[in-house]
């Protein structure tokens, strides 16, 4: 996951007089900027709780120009009390340095996608038209919980059958926001996830879970209310001795995937954008799928259109 010391440029911290520091965070990237800005962790009330102070006395002041955030709050200890083991504050940007940052919006659009509220409504089988077809997962990989909608970039996993170890690092990688994808060989004996290593991917803010494998616990996974899609269930566990790869490209379902393609997943099934053919797959979709509308409208419920559609059909056929 993003840390704050992997996006700054430098993070500096001293002493603003023997009772308080101030903090310096410089990014040279003005998104990235505008992000961590935003993200929570520069409220008073973040930085209040990790300083341990007071909030009305910790101040945020962003400076545009410089692309830069100052922070600046009271001492713990007084610079050179008895109990101070940081004389000119120049340590104290540490434990900011170590925070996670929740920029999953950041990492998508960095990631080069148009975002979860682009594809709102999109159905895996426009996607499938869209794509001729060739980018679903095995058919026989299908959601544990009905009427649960999933998108977001793929972080894939790859795992010797029955060995789920690597399944826990690509959760403790992945970014919030992203669709863990298991390629779990298609093996069907051993569970590649039960509800509780579900309930880690939905407590580190992953967008949900796929799997060429099987899961057990299935009540526990469908009261998380949580997007799972896998070939089906078992009762044994898998074993622990991380064999695999995480973040590399893999095949899931009979599907090559990259990190960052798309991950689509609904009631029919799960089907891949590659990342690079988002937009034109993204137009495609919601064309196929104003079309559709149209004709069920003028279609379905009326006889006399629905002889004249099928007999246009045969025609175009030339078998009517
Ligand atoms: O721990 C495991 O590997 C599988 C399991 O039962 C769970 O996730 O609840
Ligand atoms: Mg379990």
């Amino acid at each position: 996951m993003t840390k704050l010391k992997d996006v700054a440029y430098v993070l500096r911290s001293k002493n603003a007089g023997p009772f308080y520091i101030t903090i310096d965070v410089i990014f040279n990237d003005e998104t990235i900027y505008e992000k961590v800005l935003k993200s929570t962790l520069f409220s008073r009330e973040k930085i209040a709780d990790i300083y341990q102070c007071d909030l009305n006395e910790v101040d945020i002041f962003p400076y545009e120009q410089a692309q830069s955030i100052k922070v600046s709050f009271p001492r713990k200890s007084i610079s050179g009390d008895i109990d101070d083991t940081d004389l000119f504050g120049a340590q104290h940007h540490v434990p900011l340095m170590e925070q996670q940052i929740g920029l999953s919006e950041y990492d998508q659009e960095s990631n080069g996608w148009n975002g979860k509220g682009a594809w709102e409504g999109i159905q895996t089988t426009s996607v499938s038209d869209a794509l001729q077809g060739l980018t679903n997962l095995d058919s026989a990989i299908k959601p544990i919980t009905d009427d649960l909608f999933v998108i977001g970039p793929a972080y894939p996993v790859r795992v010797r059958a029955a060995d789920n170890l690597l399944v826990l690092k690509a959760i403790e990688e992945a970014n919030p926001g992203d669709v863990l994808i298991i390629d779990g060989k298609g093996y069907e004996q051993n569970a590649i996830c039960g509800d509780f290593v579900i309930g880690l991917a939905k407590t580190m803010g992953l967008a949900g879970v796929v799997i060429d494998g099987v899961v057990r616990d299935i009540q526990g996974i469908q009261s998380l209310n949580y997007p799972v899609f896998c070939r089906g269930t078992t009762v044994a566990a898998s074993d622990k001795h991380g064999t695999g790869e995480t973040g590399e490209p893999i095949s899931c379902g009979g599907v090559p995937i990259h990190p960052g393609d798309l991950i689509l997943g609904d009631t029919d099934g799960v089907t891949v954008i590659p990342k690079e053919r988002e937009n034109e797959t993204l137009d495609k979709a919601l064309e196929k799928q104003e079309r559709d509308e149209v004709r069920e409208r003028d279609v379905i419920g009326n006889t006399e259109a629905a002889h004249a559609y099928i007999r246009n059909q045969l025609v175009k056929a030339g078998r009517a």
